[in-house]
């Protein structure tokens, strides 16, 4: 008997040493050990009754606690949340006021963005004398994390006044008006539940998994872009053998094959605290999990993150679950901007309930045939309502002789001015106007900038607002055409005018970059945007 005393008291002893020394998979194998015989151990003990210290029982079900607490905390190190909080039950179920072990569910809890939850357990961790200042800083975060997620109240403004410097602002998740449905697009949707109006907050979700890499210059090489795709992976498979809950809904992404036989989701599942009601799925197959990955992966190419590249060369892939369900559109309606390992999706439009939520996968401001090119790398085959008009102008010799103008140097002025004299004899109107004017868009911005192109051509063609404006009604906000903007509005400014274009500016502005920021902090923005 005192000899198998002395073993456990060994094996804590150990466990604790590798716990304090913060080498977290040894720990947890010791304190495996340590809990599989402390169990054995309480089990017999309260079987038999027949130890002579009455605090004998006791004593072992603590020490079984701290145990299991001390796994939590190091299963948790290692991102294996799902047993962590396994182990922390276990724990609350032998003393559900121990309160290191509130406080470490809690911070589970607060990782997986589950802030209710968390909250109950900071409250209770409170009551102990001894962890009540942490837990009451924690309980702190959590509300006004929870506030967050439940209103979309996201303020970016110091963050970007800064330049994007220091450390990204706390984030929560957010599910605005959406709903997954079938797509007249491609398989399933997003869709909005109520109208949205332009720069209104859609979607604050953290990622799966992200793989950042400092990949150096502009065209980084092959091999380090296999690299971070590699350790990409091994991240997305770590996750998702670990947690039952990323499993079931990363089963549910397409994989690019039969798309329209697709299970139309419940969006409620994507919400953090919705764990339970998950029908769980026992594997996804490394195969399957691939082709998932390959259609539904994201680069960090959006504003915020360009402009951390520029400072680091940091180029990063990652994978978030609900927008993986917006598909593609040459006119898209929504922006995402990239925080950390978060990704928020902003109407670039305003949106109708009922209305389909689409991304640009591929710059929309490239001639058909550019995007075609583009879209391989999707495997999609777009027949948005422009590539369909396109597609059928594009078979016309006059506007054949004018791409291949543009691709032979032709000068930009001649290309605009032939391409609005066409689309005038085949009256070509409105949104129409504007898929072609976003198609030669180079040629438009290249024309407007060039001195000697507008002394010659300038009375001819459509002054930049107008072409600015036309092609903004179909793409959305996008920089480029907010950069032109802002160096007009500049011009104007100096000479004693601009209101109007002010006005026009933030508009844009919220399009390119959401409300989620104040004006002075959208006036760091624009400077940016100048500078690119
Ligand atoms: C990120 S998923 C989008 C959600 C997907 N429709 C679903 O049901 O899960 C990307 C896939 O959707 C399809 N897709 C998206 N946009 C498309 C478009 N404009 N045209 C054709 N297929 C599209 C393609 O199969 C693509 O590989």
């Amino acid at each position: 008997m005192a000899e198998e005393e002395e073993h456990l008291q060994q094996l804590r002893s150990k466990a604790t040493e590798l716990f304090l020394r913060e080498e977290w998979k040894d720990s947890i194998d010791a304190y495996s050990h340590f809990i599989t015989l402390c169990t054995q151990k309480t089990e017999k003990t309260s079987q038999t009754h027949t130890h002579s210290d009455p605090n004998h029982l006791q004593k072992l079900r603590r020490s079984l606690c701290i145990a299991l607490c001390n796994r939590a905390e190091a299963r948790s190190k290692l991102k294996d949340f799902h047993s962590a909080l396994q182990d922390c039950n276990h724990a609350l179920a032998l003393d559900a006021s121990h309160s290191k072990t509130l406080l470490c569910k809690g911070k589970i809890l607060l990782c997986l963005n589950r802030y209710s939850m968390a909250m109950e357990c900071f409250r209770t961790a409170m009551l102990d004398p001894q962890n009540s200042e942490c837990s009451n800083e924690y309980l702190e975060k959590c509300k006004k994390l929870e506030f967050l997620s439940r209103t979309g109240s996201l303020d970016l403004s110091d963050w970007v006044s800064s330049g994007f410097r220091g450390k990204a602002p706390e984030l929560a998740e957010y599910i605005g008006g959406v709903q997954i449905k079938k797509s007249e697009i491609s398989g399933r949707g997003l869709f909005a539940t109520r109208n949205i109006d332009a720069g209104s907050l859609i979607l604050v979700t953290k990622a799966i998994a992200m793989e950042r890499s400092i990949l150096g210059g502009i065209d980084p090489s092959e091999e380090a872009q296999l690299a971070m795709w590699k350790n990409f992976i091994d991240k997305v498979s770590d996750f998702v053998r670990k947690c039952p809950k990323t499993r079931g809904l990363i089963g549910k992404l397409s994989n690019g094959e039969n798309e329209e036989e697709l299970e139309v989701v419940d969006v409620d599942l994507f919400r953090p605290e919705s764990v339970e009601n998950v029908k769980l799925c026992d594997e996804v197959d490394m195969g399957k999990l691939l082709a998932i990955l390959d259609v539904n992966s994201l680069t960090e190419d959006a504003v915020s993150a360009n402009v951390l590249r520029r400072n680091n060369d940091c180029y990063g892939v990652g994978l978030w679950l609900l927008p993986a369900f917006i598909n593609h559109s040459c006119c898209p309606n929504a922006r995402r901007l990239h925080v950390g390992d978060y990704l928020i999706v902003h109407a670039s439009k305003d949106l109708k309930a009922g209305e389909e939520i689409t991304f640009a996968y591929l710059d929309p401001l490239c001639p058909l045939s550019k995007r075609k090119e583009m879209s391989m790398t999707w495997g999609i085959h777009c027949k948005c309502k422009r590539c369909r008009f396109e597609g059928d102008v594009l078979s016309k010799q006059e506007v054949k002789e004018i791409e291949i103008g543009l691709e032979r140097g032709m000068d930009v002025g001649g290309v605009v001015y032939k391409l609005e004299e066409q689309m005038k004899k085949w009256k070509v109107r409105g949104k129409e106007k504007a898929y072609l004017r976003a198609s030669f868009w180079c040629a438009y911005s290249e024309v407007h900038r060039s001195e000697k192109s507008m002394k010659r051509w300038g009375r001819r063609i459509p002054t930049l607002d107008i072409v600015v404006d036309s092609i903004n009604d179909v793409v959305g906000g996008d920089h480029r055409l907010l950069k032109v903007l802002v160096e007009d509005f500049n011009l104007k400014k100096n000479s004693g005018g601009g209101l109007v274009e002010m006005e026009k500016v933030f508009k844009l502005g919220r399009e390119v970059f959401g409300k989620v920021v104040k004006k002075q902090a959208m006036k760091t923005l624009l400077e940016l945007c100048i500078g690119d």
